[in-house]
């Protein structure tokens, strides 16, 4: 992977994720630098992974040819403004700010610098993160294939042609962790009303979780409706399961959250 001075500015969640998986993919700590207005994170990322750290967002500015946005997407207009006072000509910007566009955040910094978009989500801090990105058409081929190593180090990649694609990586992928938590959070309690006590049915929930994923990732040949049909006997417990979700609207119901989200990343942007 090239290697460029890599500056994170807000040292939350997100970018803690994005520099675990690239020290542990080789990314040299020399060339990473986290800024944030307060220390205890960046005392941490120091400690973890021996990376720069700076309370100061110029000090990033100067030590970067690459800058992610991390902040939140509330907090951007005015810590982008403030970069201004940085030469920031030659800078590549990574942004991972929900609901911002290219062009809203490249007035916030006062010109037309290259920007990606990238929406990553938190089961990047295992390394199992899926994250989609657009690029302006100011970033270059060789810096989009930096962005990608970048955050193929924690995950896998999508690229989206049009930017309002990444409103519906938002819906599939950015949100979409929180949906599995509040399903398996809902058949915890259930299994609890049964009985269970609550490690129990935790324990029993996330395994089931764990392996439908993992068999789902490794029959990429068959379809999510064949891998269903294999745990489905004809009249059995699993149809009379399914077929209650199915004639309550599943399909509808999240059909209605995804485009939830979307319309709020819309809302977001002409908002902020
Ligand atoms: N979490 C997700 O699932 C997810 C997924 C995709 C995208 N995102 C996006 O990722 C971004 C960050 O989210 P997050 O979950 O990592 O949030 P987070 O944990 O709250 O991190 C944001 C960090 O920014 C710092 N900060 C605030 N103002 C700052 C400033 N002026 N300069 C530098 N740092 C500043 C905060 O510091 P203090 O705590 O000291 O105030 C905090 O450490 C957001 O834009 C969000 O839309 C999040
Ligand atoms: N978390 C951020 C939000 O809830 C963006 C996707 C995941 O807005």
């Amino acid at each position: 992977m090239q290697q460029k001075k890599l500056a994170f500015i807000g040292a939350g969640n997100m970018s803690r994720s994005i520099i675990s998986g690239l020290i542990q993919s080789g990314y040299s700590q020399e060339n990473i630098l986290a800024s944030n207005p307060s220390t205890p994170k960046l005392d941490a990322l120091k400690k973890d992974f021996g990376i720069h750290t700076s309370q100061s967002n110029d000090e990033a500015c100067q030590f970067a040819d690459a800058i992610v946005l991390a902040v939140k997407p509330q907090m951007m207009g005015e810590m982008c403004q403030a970069l201004q006072n940085n030469n920031l000509s030659d800078k590549l910007f990574l942004s991972i700010a929900a609901g911002l566009p290219v062009a809203r955040l490249q007035a916030m910094l006062g010109g037309d610098y290259p920007v990606v978009r990238i929406m990553p989500n938190t089961p990047s801090l295992l390394g199992k993160g899926m994250s989609g990105m657009y690029a302006d058409d100011k970033v270059s081929a060789a810096d989009k294939q930096y962005v990608d190593d970048v955050m193929g180090s924690v995950g896998e990649t999508v690229w989206v042609e049009q930017e309002e694609g990444i409103n519906g990586v938002i819906a599939a992928a950015g949100s979409s962790p929180a949906y599995f938590f509040l399903f398996l959070q809902a058949m915890q309690e259930e299994a609890m009303n049964m009985g269970f006590e609550k490690d129990i049915a935790r324990k029993m929930v996330q395994q089931a979780m764990l392996g439908a994923a993992e068999m789902v990732c490794h029959n990429q040949n068959l379809e999510l409706s064949e891998l269903r049909a294999q745990v489905t006997s004809k009249g059995g417990t699993t149809a009379a399961a399914c077929n209650t979700l199915i004639d309550e609207g599943l399909s509808d119901t999240v059909a209605k959250a995804m485009r939830a989200a979307v319309a709020r990343a819309e809302e977001m942007a002409k908002q902020l």
